[in-house]
């Protein structure tokens, strides 16, 4: 496995706040971890990122730990708060990061063109939006070209456009040089998009599969129907659950549209909703994702 991470434990005083995680990550996959507030999300990528100790457990990336240097040259960091200095243009805090990797096979140019810095591209750090900023706290991650980006909480509090434009960015990265995305998030659709979601809360992965299996075992879509008659003929091969007039059933789309036309004679009204990651953590705690 790329990323293998085994037992790790975080302890601050006595209290444990990471409990003996385990990971397997593939090279090129988007994996997200799920959770809410407090969950233990940060210590772990802190932990990952080599910027905490872990109190106990073993971190191995194609076989080097975070300790050792090419490690840290192999991964990039997008942190919740910038580190970019505030006085200095884009391009200055751009350039002084680049110049720490000289041998580079992609330009300063390319990263402004991917992220459309150009605009801003001689204005101070300090005078750019939420968004603007984040785009170039994600080039100053990638600038040397890293194997795996980390991504704490990216795009909390971005409007909807700059969302979708750091995430088509990523998409692309991702095909052009098989990059591996690691990110942390509440926001349920930003999970969705992942290969694989480990979901932790209170410092443990309390599930960890892919979107489609979490969605099949915690979040089936379901599909609710009014009927005119409780004498209605039902196919048999599914389980219903009666509630006076109202049916309900899990059931695939293509099974609720082959449902709904056979019984289209009998139903007054329906609704059908798709599982969604809420569902998921719903089912899994009994909470919602704060
Ligand atoms: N340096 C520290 N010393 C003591 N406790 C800490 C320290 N850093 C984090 N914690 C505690 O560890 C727990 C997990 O925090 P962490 O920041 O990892 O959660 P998170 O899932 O990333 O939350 P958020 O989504 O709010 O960023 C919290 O209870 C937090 O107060």
């Amino acid at each position: 496995m790329f990323l293998q991470v085994q037992n790790l434990t975080k302890k601050f005083n006595h209290k444990t706040v990471v409990k003996n995680i385990n990971l397997s990550i593939k090279k090129g996959d988007l994996v997200a971890f799920l959770g809410p507030n407090g969950a233990g999300k940060s210590t772990t990528i802190n932990m990952l990122i080599g910027i905490i100790q872990p109190t106990e457990g073993r971190i191995s990336l194609n076989g080097f730990t975070p300790q050792e240097k090419v490690y840290r040259q192999k991964i990039g960091v997008v942190f919740q708060e910038s580190i970019l200095d505030d006085d200095l243009t884009v391009r200055q805090n751009l350039m002084i990061r680049r110049g720490l990797y000289p041998h580079l096979s992609r330009n300063l140019d390319y990263w402004i063109e991917k992220f459309a810095l150009q605009k801003i591209i001689d204005q101070k750090y300090r005078t750019l939006s939420g968004g603007q900023k984040r785009r170039v706290d994600i080039v100053r991650a990638l600038l040397h070209e890293p194997e795996v980006l980390f991504l704490d909480e990216p795009t909390t509090g971005l409007d909807i456009q700059t969302r979708e434009l750091i995430w088509q960015v990523l998409n692309e990265l991702r095909r052009e040089m098989n990059l591996t995305i690691i990110l942390t998030t509440h926001y349920l659709e930003e999970a969705e998009e992942a290969d694989f979601v480990y979901v932790i809360d209170h410092g443990e992965i309390i599930a960890s599969d892919s979107v489609e299996n979490l969605k099949c075992k915690y979040a089936q879509n379901r599909l609710t129907m009014k009927v005119r008659s409780k004498n209605v003929q039902l196919p048999g091969k599914y389980q219903y659950q009666w509630d006076g007039n109202k049916i309900s059933i899990s059931v695939s789309t293509s099974d609720c549209l082959e449902i709904l036309s056979q019984l289209s004679d009998q139903i007054v009204s329906f609704d059908y909703r798709q599982g969604n990651m809420d569902d998921i953590f719903l089912n899994l705690t009994g909470r919602e994702v704060e």
